[in-house]
């Protein structure tokens, strides 16, 4: 089966001569990585992983406004860990970009491969290890998990996203596209991590405004997003975080098609008792 050849950042240090014209931003509704900036310089380490270093993209900032967290993982020929998260509360999605990696979950197996996606409920058992001589690339998007009573924590599972068969956006002429990992209506689920499609010229044609919080990696190909009042250009290695509404649309401007991991936290109730006039009123 054919595979996706998807942008995985390699590190390396920008030459001194380079002219300072990076595309970075920070604004309170939105934030911009450019790839040329996840350099060696800006890498970190984690507790208990082996020959490993990340990038890290996105992380909750103000304590309540932001849900998630997304790594890009580079893991070393041996390299891995056997105590890879530390919060029992923590939820987590990986999906391979390039290399492979060995997944043992609950004690099972799982080759991963480029494409490969891999869901982990809180309190999952799990262990990571790169048995092969090249490095292993792979996102890994860590959210606190709300638990409600009365509904089940949903079960881990390990697919690839060439298994899985794009929903197309209606009257698009499938020109939009959306992998779903799992099923919007599926309210075990508080987030989800999907891929998003554009064929050249497909386009969000209005700013979406709405309460879900996005990280988007671009994956492949180039575009010009619209995110609050500004344009920009974004093109394959480059990362968007999106507080909640932001408004966001996009034209799809390269030759090639565009795509990019989306992160949204869906199916719960907003906390209320984050707003000092809520706590004003309670006894
Ligand atoms: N920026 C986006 O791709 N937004 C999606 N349509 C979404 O919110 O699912």
């Amino acid at each position: 089966m054919a595979r996706n050849t998807y942008y995985a950042p390699t590190g390396g240090l920008p030459p001194q001569t380079q002219l300072i014209n990076d595309r970075a931003v920070f604004t309170e509704a939105y934030a911009i990585i450019p790839k040329g900036v996840m350099s060696d310089i800006v890498t970190s380490f984690l507790p208990f992983w082996d020959n490993t270093r990340l990038w890290v993209i996105a992380r909750p900032m103000s304590g309540f406004a932001e849900t998630f967290s997304h790594y890009i993982m580079e893991v070393s020929p041996q390299g891995g860990s056997d105590r890879p998260e530390l919060d029992s509360g923590a939820e987590g999605v990986l999906f391979v970009v390039e290399g492979e990696m060995t997944l043992t979950l609950e004690g099972k197996v799982h080759q991963m491969q480029t494409g490969g996606y891999a869901f982990l409920p809180p309190g999952t058992n799990w262990s990571l290890k790169n048995n092969s001589d090249a490095p292993v690339r792979f996102h890994w998007i860590r959210k606190a998990y709300e638990f409600v009573d009365g509904i089940e924590v949903p079960e881990a599972f390990v697919t690839n996203e060439n298994d899985i068969a794009p929903t197309p956006m209606p009257d698009t002429n499938d020109a939009w596209a959306t992998t779903r990992f799992v099923d919007s209506a599926d309210m075990r689920h508080d987030m989800q991590v999907n891929i998003v499609t554009f064929q050249p010229g497909g386009v969000i044609p209005f700013d979406e405004t709405h309460v879900m919080e996005h990280g988007l990696y671009v994956l492949e190909g180039k575009a010009v997003y619209h995110l609050n009042q500004d344009w920009v250009e974004v093109e394959a290695g480059d990362y968007m975080w999106l507080r909640a509404f932001c408004p966001q649309a996009c034209y799809a401007s390269g030759p090639t098609r565009f795509r990019y991991l989306l992160y949204k936290d869906i199916n719960r109730h907003m906390v209320l008792n984050a707003s000092p006039a809520y706590r004003g009123n309670r006894k």
